[in-house]
């Protein structure tokens, strides 16, 4: 499932991630490439455990937590630390697939990546390339999204992110391992809560609706892995 998730920051959240990394000190972003992806991997990072990245971390991760789409999406089980990169004067990112277990510097967890997600703080228009291309059964999806917005993918997929030949794309990514491992149940619960949540709006509370939201629950009680 590939899902897109409009303003998950505030305006006043993306100003002031933006004013902390103008400011920034960046670092190469081969320092946490697996063997395969440093090859292919050519961008900056934020030092995670600098101030700058913690500051904007803590922002980040408030946004996802109260946001009800990445909870529906992602069911996180562990969502890791956010990082933050940034292509400019031709950096891109290759085909790659992201490491299935990483460990997390700050929380000293090891996480498997189940969902992946890029969050856009830089606007569409502020740079050439740098789109996101994410290759599923369905093909290549390619994607390029307004400051402030989410987009959220399976770890499983090949993707790249192609060369930034004007300006600058700053964006946060970050892994979250789910309580269903599957991408496939994952896409299928998304897609009866969201039914549930539209049906409840237009109808009004029903025995029937009782029965859907028993339903989701006692699937969510098969498949989650705690
Ligand atoms: O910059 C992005 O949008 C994706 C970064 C990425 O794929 C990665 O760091 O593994
Ligand atoms: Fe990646």
């Amino acid at each position: 499932m590939l899902l897109h998730i409009p303003e998950l920051l505030t305006r006043e959240e993306l100003a002031h991630a933006r004013m902390l990394l103008a400011n920034a000190d960046w670092e190469d972003g081969r320092v946490s490439a697996g063997q395969q992806a440093v090859q292919v991997k050519h961008n900056l990072q934020l030092p995670p455990t600098g101030n700058t990245a913690r500051e904007l971390a803590a922002l980040v991760q408030r946004a996802l937590a109260r946001n009800p789409l990445f909870m529906s999406a992602a069911l996180p089980k562990t969502v890791m630390t956010p990082m933050f990169n940034c292509y400019q004067g031709g950096m891109n990112y290759g085909n790659h697939v992201d490491n299935a277990v990483r460990h997390d510097p700050l929380s000293g967890q090891y996480v498997r990546t189940d969902v992946s997600c890029t969050l856009f703080f830089s606007e569409p228009e502020e740079y050439e390339g740098g789109d996101l291309v994410v290759e599923d059964t369905y093909g290549n999806h390619r994607v390029k999204l307004p400051a402030g917005d989410m987009i959220l993918y399976p770890s499983t997929s090949l993707h790249r992110v192609e060369p930034v030949t004007r300006g600058a794309r700053l964006g946060s990514f970050m892994w979250t391992q789910s309580m269903v491992r599957d991408d496939s149940k994952r896409a299928l619960l998304f897609d009866m809560d969201m039914a549930i949540i539209g049906l409840r709006q237009r109808v009004g509370e029903c025995q029937e609706l009782v029965n859907l939201t028993a339903g989701y629950h006692n699937l969510l009680r098969q498949w989650a892995e705690l």
